[in-house]
């Protein structure tokens, strides 16, 4: 039995709407975005952003793609005065930008925002006024006419206060909003919207926007798709409006709402970069575009370098993009567990070009929004053998033989776990070096010499053994037999040669080479060596020197 009671809160009513259409659609194209960053998201900051800070994050909005920015609440402070009348002022709005402002029903609201609107080319005027019960009941104290009053009154208002403007060449776009939409019985929300329409008179040339806000996310998003589906078969004149979503994520799924509403018929999306806005957030509108774009669909919005967007965003919000939200955290594209590293080893490198993206566990390719492959894989203890050659190979260029990935994986995951933190690559490089390449006991190669006569090679090699120098010769066909049976006829140690691997490390005048050799040791399990050198040949001394090292170490 649990402690709570779930009396207290009220089940959340559903939509009639049996046949509806939206489960079976799917995503085809964008929608029109409208960043509000600058009014809804900066309005939830503890400290709302500078003036010079909205400059440079409105420059940012422009460069990303949006069309249509609302860009402040002007009339509710000198500041968003100022910004506005800088951006219109300063000719920083493109032609084809819309700037939207938000203002509550009041008169004296409407003539301020129309003053800072001044010489703008494309405007969307936003009026908004409450809609649902509680609103009406508690804020407004008002009945349902009156409520519908209020709105249709400030839309009245707008025409008549925006006649000059209109006449001096303003494009300008009505949006309403009857906020608490979500909360709000539809038909009434039809009934204040055909209201407004009414007054408003939109045609299919000159559309309305008709936003209908989950102000406050009760529901979940079924139930959102099903109102929305519903406003979009009800409203008369669906052909000159443009129907927006503008959903908040008190519940955990603002972005499916808006994906959802979107199917059900919605043209548009107001939301903000990486979820800021009041409370839990706007809708994340980097996380819907990218969603769309992994599906193959044209966001329209560019996020190619979303390192740079999110430190603006970081530096100018005084917010933290979390590590694991989609796309931009930190740690999205992170595999810390073997078989996850495993996977996306082997289908990363089956990747052919041209080919639809297919690798496993990372549904976007990250450098088509500007991420490097570098923190991918990540090992911790819960990391295996896939990943720490992955590191070994994108990393420092070495390419393990697959059955060596078998013996050196466990090594880093004990290290891991003795740790009991992540390691960096730095890590995994040194332990490699300690495991392989600098072993030099009890044998160190000094020098290595070949002559060959008659398809026979004999080695001289100069070792010291236990710290004392010797030379020890042998015959064999190749230069590593040669040394194979050099060091088995001093007895240093008995064993089979199993199998040889090389590869080049780096190009150019300095390139190295590097040679994996596994062996046989009597009465124990094969095990390998490494060996690296600019001469090839001495690459496979020492990785020979390297195994036999490792199968005489205690
Ligand atoms: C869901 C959203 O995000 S909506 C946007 C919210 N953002 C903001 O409010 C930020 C900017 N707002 C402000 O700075 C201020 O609220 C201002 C300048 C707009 C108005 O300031 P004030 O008039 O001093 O205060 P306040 O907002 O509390 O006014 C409340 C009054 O407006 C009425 N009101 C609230 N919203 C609206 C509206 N959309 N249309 C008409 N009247 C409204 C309330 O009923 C209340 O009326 P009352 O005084 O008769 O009780
Ligand atoms: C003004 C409206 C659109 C709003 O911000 C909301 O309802 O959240």
């Amino acid at each position: 039995m649990s402690a709570y009671k779930p009396s207290k809160y009220r089940p959340l009513p559903t939509v009639d709407l049996p046949d509806r259409q939206w489960p079976n659609r799917t995503h085809t194209c964008a929608p029109i975005w409208c960043s509000v960053d600058l009014r809804d998201g900066n309005q939830a900051l503890a400290q709302p952003m500078s003036v010079a800070e909205k400059l440079e994050y409105f420059a940012m909005l422009v460069d990303i793609g949006f069309k249509q920015i609302e860009v402040g609440f002007p009339s509710a402070s000198q500041i968003e005065f100022d910004f506005c009348r800088r951006l219109i002022e300063e000719d920083r709005i493109p032609d084809d930008v819309s700037i939207q402002i938000l203002c509550q029903c009041r008169e004296d609201l409407i003539t301020r925002s129309l003053e800072a609107l001044q010489g703008a080319k494309n405007v969307i005027f936003h009026l908004y006024n409450s809609t649902s019960p509680a609103q009406r009941n508690y804020v407004f104290g008002a009945e349902r006419a009156d409520i519908v009053a209020i709105a249709t009154r400030a839309v009245e208002l707008l025409k008549t206060h925006s006649a000059s403007h209109l006449a001096a060449g303003m494009n300008l776009q009505l949006e309403y909003s009857p906020e608490s939409f979500t909360s709000t019985e539809l038909d009434f929300a039809l009934e204040i919207c055909e209201a407004v329409s009414d007054v408003w008179q939109p045609t299919p040339e000159k559309k309305i926007i008709l936003n209908l806000p989950a102000t406050v996310e009760y529901a979940t998003p079924n139930v959102h798709a099903d109102q929305i589906e519903w406003m979009c078969r009800h409203l008369t004149r669906r052909d000159a409006t443009i129907v927006s979503l503008h959903t908040h994520n008190d519940r955990g799924t603002g972005v499916a709402a808006t994906e959802l509403g979107l199917l059900a018929g919605a043209d548009r999306v107001e939301g903000t970069l990486f979820g800021n806005g009041e409370r839990t957030g706007n809708l994340d509108i980097v996380t819907v575009a990218l969603n769309l774009y992994t599906h193959g669909i044209d966001p329209q919005l560019d996020f190619s370098n979303l390192n740079e967007i999110r430190e603006i965003y970081e530096r100018t919000t005084r917010m933290e993009v979390p590590a694991r939200l989609p796309y931009g955290g930190d740690l999205v594209f992170t595999a810390f567990s073997g078989s996850h590293q495993d996977a996306i080893k082997k289908s990363w490198d089956k990747q052919q070009p041209g080919q639809p993206w297919d690798v496993l566990y990372i549904p976007i390719d990250p450098a088509d929004i500007g991420r490097n492959y570098k923190a991918i894989i990540r090992i911790n203890s819960q990391s295996g053998k896939g990943g720490v050659a992955y590191i070994l190979e994108t990393e420092y260029g070495f390419t393990l033989p697959k059955a060596m990935h078998r013996e050196f994986g466990p090594i880093v995951n004990q290290l891991a776990d003795s740790r009991g933190t992540e390691l960096s690559s730095a890590d995994i490089l040194a332990a490699f070096q300690a495991e392989y390449l600098d072993r030099q006991t009890p044998i160190e190669v000094l020098d290595f010499r070949t002559t060959e006569k008659a398809r026979s090679v004999t080695a001289e090699a100069d070792l010291k053994i236990n710290g004392e120098t010797r030379t020890l010769t042998g015959t064999g066909n190749g230069p590593i037999a040669a040394f194979v049976t050099a060091i088995r006829d001093a007895g240093i140690l008995q064993f089979e040669f199993l199998n040889y691997t090389e590869h080049s490390l780096g190009s150019g005048a300095r390139a190295q080479a590097v040679s994996y050799i596994q062996i046989k040791p009597v009465n124990s399990p094969p095990l390998y060596g490494a060996g690296i050198d600019t001469s090839i040949e001495l690459a496979s001394i020492k990785a020979v020197a390297s195994a036999i090292n490792r199968a005489l170490a205690d």
